[in-house]
């Protein structure tokens, strides 16, 4: 895909490095606004390194995150999610012992007034009006993401696809304008993947939020992507749709030479159960 005239995310030449070892080495491409954007690679391609740098949890040792044009690099990770860039995480990280609802309900919290002079002079009306708000907002997710059966039932207590599902409606409970999930579907079985897919392309659709995912998931990844970025030993060997990328010689290598290449071809052709 080209690149849009004015995207919502840059990552511009972004290298990190931890100690000798180059995680990411001049890392660009941009996301536009409304798309679904991949990433891909091989394991070690630097998937999670450019997770983790974009939401701000690493310093790259070079380059520049921009968010709506404004850069965003030395930006601490929760002023990023308060600017509307909100993440999932690969392993599911959500309160166990809580219910889905409260669960819900901390994903609000990086728009909560929380410091001493907010707490002094934000009361009365506004503060009625901001509760009332929020509660909408929750309705409307649990809704969308048809968790109303379980909402007070602990996080604990669900099946996997569930648990991913309530994350990522604690992700969209900030309301984000980017989308940031990380491996949305990994340890699903079918039926869980094509939900999961399902609710992406409908957030997408029905609350206009970008979405940009790492996923290993290749028949899932090439049906709901716009755009397909490639890693490989932290370096960006491709970068289009998914029907250039697919037939890109240089991707098909390097899944080869990690040995994933029967796997990357037998899940292109459907031939796989996710
Ligand atoms: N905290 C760290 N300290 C040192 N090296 C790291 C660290 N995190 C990642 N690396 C190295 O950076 C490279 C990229 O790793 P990364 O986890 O980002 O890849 P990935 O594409 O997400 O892999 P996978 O698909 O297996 O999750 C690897 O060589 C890895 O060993």
């Amino acid at each position: 895909m080209t690149a849009a005239a004015n995207p919502i995310l840059e990552i511009d030449q972004v290298t990190l490095a931890f100690g000798g070892v180059k995680a990411l080495n001049g890392v660009s491409f941009e996301v536009a606004p409304g798309s679904i954007t991949s990433v891909i690679g091989p394991n070690g391609a630097g998937k999670t390194s450019l997770f983790n740098t974009i939401s701000g949890f690493y310093r790259p040792t070079a380059g520049h995150i921009r968010f709506l044009g404004e850069d965003i690099t030395q930006r601490p990770a929760p002023q990023r999610a308060k600017l509307g860039l909100a993440r999932s995480f690969q392993n599911i990280a959500l309160f166990r012992g809580m219910t889905v609802l409260d669960n819900i309900k901390l994903g609000r919290h990086c728009h909560l007034h929380t410091g001493v002079l907010d707490a002094l002079f934000y009361y009365g009306k506004a503060r009625r009006e901001e509760v009332r708000l929020r509660a909408d907002i929750e309705e409307r997710i649990i809704d969308f993401l048809e968790i109303d059966h379980i909402r007070n039932a602990p996080v604990a207590a669900l099946s996997y696809g569930l648990q991913k599902r309530v994350e990522m409606a604690r992700a969209l409970a900030m309301q984000p304008k980017v989308l940031m999930l990380d491996e949305p579907v990994a340890g699903m079985n079918r039926e869980e993947t094509e939900d999961m897919a399902r609710f992406i392309l409908d957030v997408r659709e029905e609350w206009g939020v970008t979405i940009l995912m790492v996923e290993h998931d290749m028949g899932m990844v090439m049906d709901i992507s716009d755009h397909v970025v490639v890693l490989n030993f932290g370096e960006v060997i491709a970068d289009g749709t998914p029907a250039a990328v697919q037939g890109n010689p240089e991707v098909i290598r390097a899944y080869l030479g990690s040995g994933d290449v029967e796997e990357l071809r037998r899940k292109l052709h459907g031939e796989v159960e996710a």
